[in-house]
């Protein structure tokens, strides 16, 4: 499997969506990843399923939305109408994961988890097969611009591992502090999607080119 790349779109210049996602999407992005805050699961709020709605007319690239908010079961069905593809939740914000994931397929999207960094792969064991991502979160959610935290690295190979023995198909998308430097060590690791926001959007040479370096940093090591 070729690695993807998920630009987060929370490191764009917030007057300026369309333009970056039209930008992005010329520039082959694999998926656009947007970052949903409430200011109660973490302490900045971002933005809803308004702007879904207003930047779906302008792309057709997958919407990849990473929901880092309480009661998520209030807000899925708006998130979906408005045009996500995958929808992320995360485990620490529930009690009933299980109805969170099939609620998000019934809808007609497709389910994926993220793991805080001290959150362990157990905690989402008996969703594994129901879903079709997940995400290791390689920073403490809630903004962009922070160090990758390299102990998550043997995360990732844990799960790389548990999939291949279980015969489960997900993919493994990896989110905070994804640059140049780490891109081929989360690769080497098993990371099959790469989510970087300030990586890309604060590249000298602009996104196009930042993402042709994740790739090429990250294929390096996966031929
Ligand atoms: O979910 C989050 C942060 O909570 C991420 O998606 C960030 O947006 C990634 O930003 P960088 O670490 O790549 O700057
Ligand atoms: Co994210």
């Amino acid at each position: 499997m070729s690695i993807k790349i998920a630009p987060s779109i929370l490191s764009a210049d917030f007057g300026a969506f369309a333009d970056a996602v039209v930008e992005l999407s010329e520039a082959k992005a694999d998926y656009i990843h947007i970052d949903v805050m409430d200011g109660h699961f973490v302490p900045v709020i971002t933005f809803g399923s308004q702007l879904v709605s207003a930047i779906r007319p302008v792309t057709s690239t997958p919407f990849d939305v990473h929901l880092m908010i309480e009661n998520a079961e209030r807000f899925i069905p708006d998130f979906v109408k408005a045009g996500s593809n995958m929808v992320t939740v995360h485990p620490e914000s529930t009690v009933h994961l299980h109805r969170l994931v099939h609620q998000i397929k019934d809808l007609g999207a497709r389910p994926s988890v993220a793991l805080n960094p001290s959150t362990p792969i157990t905690a989402i064991e008996w969703v594994l097969s129901d879903i079709d991502r997940v995400l290791v979160m390689t920073v403490n959610p809630g903004f962009g611009g922070q160090a990758f935290i390299p102990e998550m690295l043997q995360k990732i190979r844990s799960l790389a591992e548990c999939r291949a023995a279980n015969g489960l198909r997900f993919e493994i998308a990896v989110d905070g502090g994804v640059n140049a430097d780490t891109a081929p060590l989360v690769a080497r690791a098993g990371a099959d999607v790469l989510i970087a926001g300030s990586a890309v959007f604060h590249h000298p040479e602009g996104v196009g080119a930042a993402m042709d370096e994740l790739r090429k940093g990250a294929a390096a090591v996966r031929a």
